[in-house]
C-alpha cells in the first residue's frame, strides 16, 4: 500500500526487532520516526498499521495460568482434609473407598476449576459491554474510534475525564493526569507540551503521557508513540500479569463456614468410631464409616458454586444495563438502603430542548417570534459552548443551545465560534459557570453562561433592548421570579451574560480576570423530560424499603419538580442547598439523614457527594451513589456502590464506579438492586437444599450404631458418595439460577450485618427438611426389610437368606435420599411464598437437574455392574412404588409449613412504612412554584437566603404561594 506519502518506511511489527521510537527525542525527530505528523495520520494509514501493530491492548500469557488454578483446587484445605481421609481408608484396608475419595477430590477439583473460570470469564467479557474510545485527528478531522484502534502515529485528543490509552508525547497544551495505576502516586501531575524533559525516569518526563493514566483536568493534542503490550503499561503488565480475583465477604463468609462444618464432620466421624466398634464392627469397617461420615458432611462444592451463582448474577446484570466490576458487588447490591442519584441523565432523558427565555426587554416568551433581545440571547448563549453537533459530541445542555441559534437562524454556526474563539475557562461545577473569549469586530467580548445566582453575582450590568444598562435590586428580583417560575416547572435555566473588552485588550489568561463586571444578556430555560420508566422504578424501590436522594449541580426547585414528577418525596421532602449543606455541622447532616425523608441536595459541590455518602454509611447505610463528572470519582468509591454513567460518564468515573450503566438510567440501579437481592436468596436456597441431605445421611449411620447391630447398616459410604457427587450436584447448580420469588422488593433491605447462613435456614434444613427426609428413608427401608421376613437381629450378610432382601432395602434407603432431595429442591426454591406463585415447572435448569439425578439413581439401581460398586440392587415395581410418594411428601409438608408461617407472620413491610400517597400528587404530576414552596415548607427567609433575592420579593412568593395552595387544598407551613 503507497497511497500514503507519509509511509515511506515500513512500520516493523510489534517485536520484529525494530525499537520503539525514543519518545522523548526532538519533536521533529520523533515525527520522521513515527511517520507521522502534527495533522495526523490518514485513516488509511492508521488501518493500515493496525494490521501491522495489532489492536491497542493488553494481551494475557492465558496458557501458563491454568495449571497452577487447578493445582490450587487440590491444595486448599477442604481437599487435603479429604485426601488425608483417603489415605486413612487405604491404610485401614479400604482400597475401594480410598479409590473413591481421590474420586471424589478430582472431581471436585475438576468442578471447582471449570466453575471459577466461568466466574472470571463472566467478570472479564464484561468489557466487551464498555468499549474504551479515545478521540483522535484523522483526514484533518476530530473523531472517536475504539481505544483499540489506535496506533502509532496517531494525535490524540485528551481531555477532562479521558482515559488515556496509548503512550504519547504532547503536542500542543497541558493536562493534569492521574497516573495512580502506573506509580502507585494517587496526587495528580500535570504535563504539558510546554515542558521539556529533565532526562529523569521516563515515567516523570513531564512531556509525556501514559497509557492507563487518566486526564483530571486541562486539554491537550499528543502523538502516539507506543500502544498495546509495547506501552509503559503493557510492560508493567507483562511483569505481573493479573493480580488475582479478590474474594468476595460472602465467599469469605461462606469459606469460614465450611471449615467450621468440616471440623464438626471430623468431630461426628471420630466420635462414629467408638460407637461403630461398640455396634460389632470390625475396626476396618468402623473406620471406613467414620470417613464415610467424614466426607459425606465436608460442604467441599459450597464455595465453588456460590461464586458461580454471583458469576451468573454478574451476567445476567449485564444483560439488564448494569455492568459490576467485582463479584462482591452483586452481594452488596442485594442489601442497598440508600439510592443517591443524580438528575440529569439519570432521573431525565438528557434530551434538552429550549423552551422558553426571558430578556429584559421582553421578559418571558417561547422561542417561537423571537425579537432582537432573543436573537441576541440566543448568539451569545451558543458562543459561549464547546459541543459539536455535527461530531455527535457534547454537553447536551450545548447541544440545546446550539439547537436553539439554528432554529432562530443566528450566524454562529460551530466552526465560526471555534474560529472566533479567543479563550475557554470550561464549566466548573464549583462556580457553576463557563467563560469564552471570542473576537468581535475587531476587539475580544466574554461570553459567560452558567447557574443564574451566579451569574447574576458576577453581573453588574443588564442588557435593555440593546444597550448596557445598570443591574438594580428591582432587576435582581425580577429575574429571580422568573427564574423561580421556570424551575419550579422542572425547567433547567441558564443565564447568560457578556462583556466587550476595551479594543486591543487581550482575552484574560486566568478565569477570576474574565468573570467580573458582566452584563445580563437573558435567561434561557430547557426541558429535560423524567424518563418513562423512571417513577415506576422508584416506586418499586420504595415499596423495597430503599430511599433515594437527589445530589444535583441543578437549582432546588427543578430538581423539586422532578423528583414530584417521577414519585421521589412521597415520606416528606426537603430541600437542602449547597449553601446550607456547607453550613451545616456533620451533627445536623447525620439527624437529616436519619430522619428518613428523602432529600434533595440542590446546588452541590461534587464535594457535597463525598460527605453525604460518608455521613449516610456512618447511619449502617449501605450507599449506592451515581456521578459522572472526574470530580464525582472519590464519592464513587467511597460509596458501597459507585455508579456511573456508561454513555454520558467521564472514563474517569466509570473507573472509580463499582458499576456501570450502559443505559445512564436509574431504572436499571433499582433492577441491580432486585438481581441482587436475587442471587443473594438464591444462594441461600441452595445452602439449604445442600445442607438438608446431611440429615437422612447420618441417621441410619447413628441408627446402626445405636442399636448395638440389631439393625443392619441402612447406608454405605459409596452411596453417600453416590449422592454427594451424583445426583445432587446439578439440582444445587440449578438452584443458583431461579427467578426471583414474588415479593422479593416488597421487603426491607437485608442488614449488613447479616450472615448468609441464618438459623432459620439450618432449622428448616436440618430440623424440618432433614427430619422428615431421613424419617421417610428409614420407614421405607425398615417397611422393605420386614416385607421381606426380617427381624430385628436377624442376620443379613452375604450368604444369608435376607441378603437380598437386605439389598434392596438399602437401595430403597438410598433411593429414598434421592427422592426426598427432589421434594427439598422444589421446597427450596421459595423460602416463604407457595411454589405455584413462581411456577412448577419455571425453572427449566432444576427439571434437567432432576432428570439427571434419576438417570444416574436409575443406573445406580439397575445397571448390575454397578450393584457391585454400590452394594444396590434391582428394586421391584412396588418397592419404588414405596419410593415414588417422597417427593411430594417432603415438598408438600414444606408447602404447609411456609403456609403456617405465612398465616402467622404479617408480610415483612419495609422499615418505614411509606405514607400513603395523596391520589392527587399521582395523577397532577407536578405543581407551580408556589404549591411547591408550601408543600415543602418555605418560609420567605429561607427563600432569601437560598435564591439570594430580597425579602419583599420572598414574602411575596410566599404569601402568593399560600393562596395558591389553599385553592389546591394544600395546606402552607
Ligand atoms: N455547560 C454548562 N455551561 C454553563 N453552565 C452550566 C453548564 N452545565 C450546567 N451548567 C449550570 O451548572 C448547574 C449545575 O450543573 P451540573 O452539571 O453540575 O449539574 P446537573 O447536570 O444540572 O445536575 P446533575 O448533577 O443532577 O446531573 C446547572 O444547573 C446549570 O445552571
Amino acid at each position: 500500500m503507497t497511497g500514503n506519502g507519509q509511509a515511506t518506511r515500513r512500520p516493523a511489527p510489534p517485536g520484529a526487532g525494530e525499537e520503539a521510537p525514543d519518545p522523548r527525542e526532538p519533536l521533529g525527530l520523533l515525527f520522521r520516526d513515527l511517520r507521522t505528523s502534527s495533522d495526523g495520520l490518514t485513516e488509511r494509514e492508521a488501518v493500515r498499521r493496525q494490521t501491522v501493530y495489532g489492536p491497542n491492548a493488553l494481551t494475557r500469557r492465558e496458557g501458563r495460568r491454568w495449571p497452577r488454578e487447578l493445582a490450587r483446587q487440590f491444595t486448599h484445605p477442604l481437599a487435603l482434609l479429604l485426601a488425608c481421609a483417603a489415605v486413612l481408608a487405604a491404610v485401614s484396608g479400604a482400597p475401594n473407598l480410598a479409590g473413591a475419595i481421590v474420586a471424589v477430590i478430582a472431581l471436585n477439583a475438576l468442578l471447582a476449576f471449570v466453575q471459577e473460570r466461568q466466574a472470571e470469564r463472566a467478570v472479564e467479557a464484561l468489557a466487551g459491554f464498555l468499549p474504551e474510545e479515545a478521540t483522535v485527528i484523522r483526514d484533518g478531522r476530530r473523531r472517536p474510534v475504539p481505544a483499540t484502534e489506535l496506533v502509532p502515529g496517531d494525535v490524540l485528543v485528551v481531555e477532562e475525564g479521558d482515559r488515556v490509552s496509548a503512550d504519547a508525547r504532547l503536542l500542543s497544551g497541558g493536562v493534569e493526569v492521574d497516573l495512580s495505576a502506573l506509580t502507585g502516586e494517587s496526587l495528580p501531575v500535570f504535563r504539558s507540551a510546554e515542558f521539556t524533559d529533565g532526562g529523569g525516569p521516563l515515567l516523570d518526563a513531564r512531556d509525556l503521557l501514559f497509557s492507563g493514566a487518566s486526564c483530571t483536568g486541562g486539554q491537550a493534542l499528543a502523538v502516539v508513540t507506543a500502544t498495546g503490550m509495547h506501552t509503559e503499561l503493557g510492560r508493567v503488565a507483562a511483569l505481573s500479569q493479573r493480580t488475582r480475583r479478590e474474594e468476595s465477604p460472602l465467599e469469605h463468609q461462606v469459606k469460614r463456614v465450611a471449615r467450621l462444618i468440616a471440623v464438626i464432620a471430623v468431630g461426628v466421624g471420630v466420635a462414629f468410631l467408638p460407637m461403630g466398634l461398640a455396634a460389632g464392627l470390625s475396626l476396618t469397617a468402623a473406620v471406613a464409616f467414620a470417613i464415610g461420615l467424614l466426607v459425606a458432611n465436608v460442604p467441599e462444592g459450597l464455595l465453588p458454586t456460590i461464586t458461580l451463582a454471583l458469576a451468573s448474577g454478574v451476567r445476567d446484570l449485564a444483560r439488564r444495563g448494569a455492568v459490576v466490576k467485582r463479584l462482591s458487588a452483586v452481594e452488596t447490591l442485594g442489601s442497598t438502603t440508600v439510592i443517591c442519584t443524580d438528575k440529569t441523565g439519570t432521573l431525565t432523558e438528557n434530551r434538552m430542548r429550549v423552551t422558553e427565555v426571558w430578556t429584559p426587554g421582553t421578559g418571558t416568551t417561547g422561542t417561537a417570534e423571537p425579537g432582537e433581545e432573543v436573537l441576541l440571547l440566543a448568539d451569545a448563549a451558543a458562543t459561549c459552548t464547546t459541543a459539536d453537533p455535527a461530531a455527535g459530541h457534547g454537553d447536551p445542555t450545548e447541544l440545546a443551545l446550539l439547537d436553539l441559534a439554528a432554529r432562530l437562524g443566528t450566524a454562529r454556526t460551530p466552526g465560526r465560534r471555534d474560529h472566533e474563539r479567543r479563550a475557554l475557562f470550561r464549566f466548573d461545577p464549583h462556580v457553576k459557570l463557563m467563560t469564552t473569549a471570542d473576537a468581535r469586530d475587531g476587539a475580544v467580548v466574554l461570553h459567560t453562561k452558567g447557574a443564574p445566582e451566579e451569574v447574576l453575582t458576577h453581573a453588574t450590568q443588564l442588557l435593555d433592548h440593546g444597550t448596557a444598562r445598570p443591574l438594580t435590586p428591582a432587576d435582581r428580583t425580577e429575574v429571580v421570579h422568573a427564574v423561580g417560575r421556570m424551575a419550579a416547572r422542572g425547567l433547567r435555566v441558564l443565564a447568560v451574560a457578556r462583556r466587550p473588552l476595551p479594543p486591543g485588550q487581550p482575552p484574560p489568561t486566568r478565569r477570576e480576570e474574565a468573570e467580573h463586571d458582566l452584563c445580563l444578556v437573558g435567561l434561557v430555560a430547557m426541558a429535560d423530560p423524567p424518563r418513562p420508566e423512571v417513577a415506576q422504578a422508584i416506586r418499586q424501590a420504595h415499596r423495597a424499603g430503599v430511599t433515594v436522594h437527589v445530589v444535583t449541580g441543578d437549582n432546588g426547585l427543578t430538581a423539586a419538580a422532578v423528583a414530584e414528577q417521577v414519585g421521589i418525596g412521597h415520606r416528606g421532602m426537603r430541600i437542602v442547598t449547597g449553601t446550607e449543606l456547607d453550613a451545616m455541622g456533620d451533627d445536623r447532616l447525620d439527624a437529616l439523614l436519619a430522619r428518613g425523608e428523602e432529600v434533595i441536595f440542590a446546588r452541590t459541590s461534587p464535594e457535597a457527594k463525598l460527605r453525604i455518602a460518608d455521613a449516610l454509611r456512618s447511619e449502617g447505610h449501605t450507599v449506592a451513589m451515581t456521578g459522572d463528572g472526574v470530580n464525582d470519582a472519590p464519592a464513587l468509591r467511597r460509596a458501597d456502590i459507585g455508579v456511573a454513567m456508561g454513555r454520558s460518564g467521564t472514563e474517569v468515573a466509570r473507573e472509580a464506579a463499582t458499576m456501570v450503566l450502559t443505559d445512564d438510567d436509574f431504572a436499571t440501579i433499582v433492577a441491580a438492586v432486585e438481581e441482587g437481592r436475587r442471587t443473594y436468596d438464591n444462594i441461600r436456597k441452595f445452602i439449604v437444599y445442600i445442607f438438608t441431605h446431611a440429615v437422612p445421611e447420618v441417621v441410619p449411620f447413628l441408627a446402626f450404631a445405636l442399636a448395638g447391630g440389631a439393625i443392619p447398616l441402612p447406608l454405605t459410604v459409596m452411596q453417600i458418595l453416590a449422592i454427594d457427587l451424583g445426583t445432587d450436584t446439578l439440582p444445587a447448580l440449578a438452584l443458583g439460577r431461579e427467578r426471583a420469588e414474588p415479593g422479593l422488593m416488597d421487603r426491607p433491605p437485608r442488614p449488613r450485618s447479616e450472615r448468609v447462613i441464618r438459623p432459620a435456614m439450618l432449622a428448616r434444613a436440618w430440623g424440618f427438611l432433614g427430619l422428615i427426609s431421613a424419617a421417610l428413608v428409614m420407614g421405607g427401608y425398615f417397611l422393605t426389610l420386614s416385607v421381606g421376613g426380617w427381624q430385628p437381629g436377624d442376620p443379613t450378610g452375604p450368604g444369608t437368606a435376607l441378603h437380598l432382601t437386605y439389598q434392596q432395602a438399602t437401595t430403597v434407603a438410598w433411593l429414598g435420599i434421592v427422592a426426598c432431595q427432589i421434594g427439598t429442591a422444589f421446597a427450596a426454591r421459595t423460602d416463604r411464598a407457595p411454589l405455584r406463585a413462581i411456577g412448577v415447572f419455571s425453572n427449566p435448569q432444576l427439571l434437567g437437574g432432576i432428570g439427571f439425578s434419576l438417570a444416574f439413581a436409575a443406573a445406580i439401581v439397575y445397571a448390575p455392574a454397578l450393584h457391585r460398586v454400590f452394594g444396590t440392587a434391582a428394586l421391584s415395581p412396588a418397592q419404588l412404588l414405596t419410593v415414588a410418594p417422597f417427593p411430594f411428601l417432603v415438598w408438600g409438608a414444606d408447602e404447609l409449613r411456609r403456609a403456617v408461617v405465612r398465616r402467622h407472620t404479617a408480610a415483612p413491610t419495609p422499615s418505614a412504612p411509606p405514607a400513603p400517597v395523596p391520589a392527587a400528587a399521582e395523577e397532577t404530576p407536578h405543581h407551580p412554584l408556589p404549591v411547591l414552596l408550601a408543600r415543602h415548607g418555605w418560609s420567605a427567609h429561607r427563600l432569601t437566603h437560598a435564591l439570594g433575592v430580597g425579602e419583599h420579593a420572598a414574602a411575596d412568593i410566599v404569601a402568593h404561594a399560600h393562596r395558591i395552595a389553599a385553592q389546591h387544598g394544600h395546606r402552607a407551613r
